[in-house]
């Protein structure tokens, strides 16, 4: 069963209805470079009123470390991802599960860096370029995915309910991550591509 994470998560209700549909991970985002950015208490409201067995995940992108702390002291997310430059010994000073994000927006060159973070728990292929942040619906070439890695891979970029079925039957991820793809506005999900979306995936 391919696990879904709904990520850029702006409202509680919107939490609320993920959960209720069967997914797995809600993803909060705490960096600057994005629409979806939230506030500490705004970010506690919205974990704390998720059931149990949902995984809160974290989402910063070459933030400081006292920042990426202070997160992970008030709302206690269960994992933390990593989107920028941060090195595989970097992540791992919080004592907390992490992914690390790779955009792929550069192809075959971008494959090496995958390889770069054996003690990362999972790999989030997106399709954003190097440098640049995610969220924005950019899908990368599915073909692409590796089969030859340890770590669970999860698939990002682009995705929405009209496309998600095919690149699971092309790349054969151990989950999907999604944004855009789920919104009417940037950090406004919408209920009815987010069930279509959980539909989509439980149907491939
Ligand atoms: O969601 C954001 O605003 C964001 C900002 C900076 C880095 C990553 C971000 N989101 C991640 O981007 C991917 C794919 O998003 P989309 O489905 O293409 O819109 C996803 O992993 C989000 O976690």
């Amino acid at each position: 069963m391919t696990r879904i994470k709904c990520c850029g998560m702006t409202r509680v209700e919107d939490a609320v209805l993920a959960a209720g549909l069967g997914v797995d991970a809600i993803g909060l985002v705490f960096t600057a470079r994005s629409p979806r950015q939230l506030g500490l208490g705004h970010a506690r409201a919205i974990a704390r009123a998720l059931p149990p067995f949902v995984t809160t995940v974290a989402l910063f992108m070459d933030d400081e470390a006292a920042f990426v702390e202070e997160v992970v002291a008030a709302v206690q997310p269960d994992l933390l991802q990593f989107h920028g430059s941060e090195t595989d010994a970097w992540c791992a000073q919080f004592g907390r599960p992490w992914l690390k994000a790779v955009g792929m927006g550069e192809g075959m060159a971008a494959l090496a860096r995958l390889r770069e973070h054996p003690h990362a728990a999972g790999l989030l292929l997106d399709g954003h370029g190097l440098g640049q942040p995610g969220g924005g619906g950019q899908a990368f070439d599915w073909s692409l995915m590796p089969r030859d890695l340890a770590q669970p891979l999860i698939l990002a970029g682009g995705l929405h309910a009209g496309n998600v079925a095919e690149a699971i039957r092309l790349a054969r991820p151990w989950g999907v991550d999604v944004s855009s793809g789920i919104e009417s506005e940037p950090g406004v999900k919408d209920p009815a591509k987010l069930r279509a979306f959980v539909a989509a995936v439980r149907g491939a």
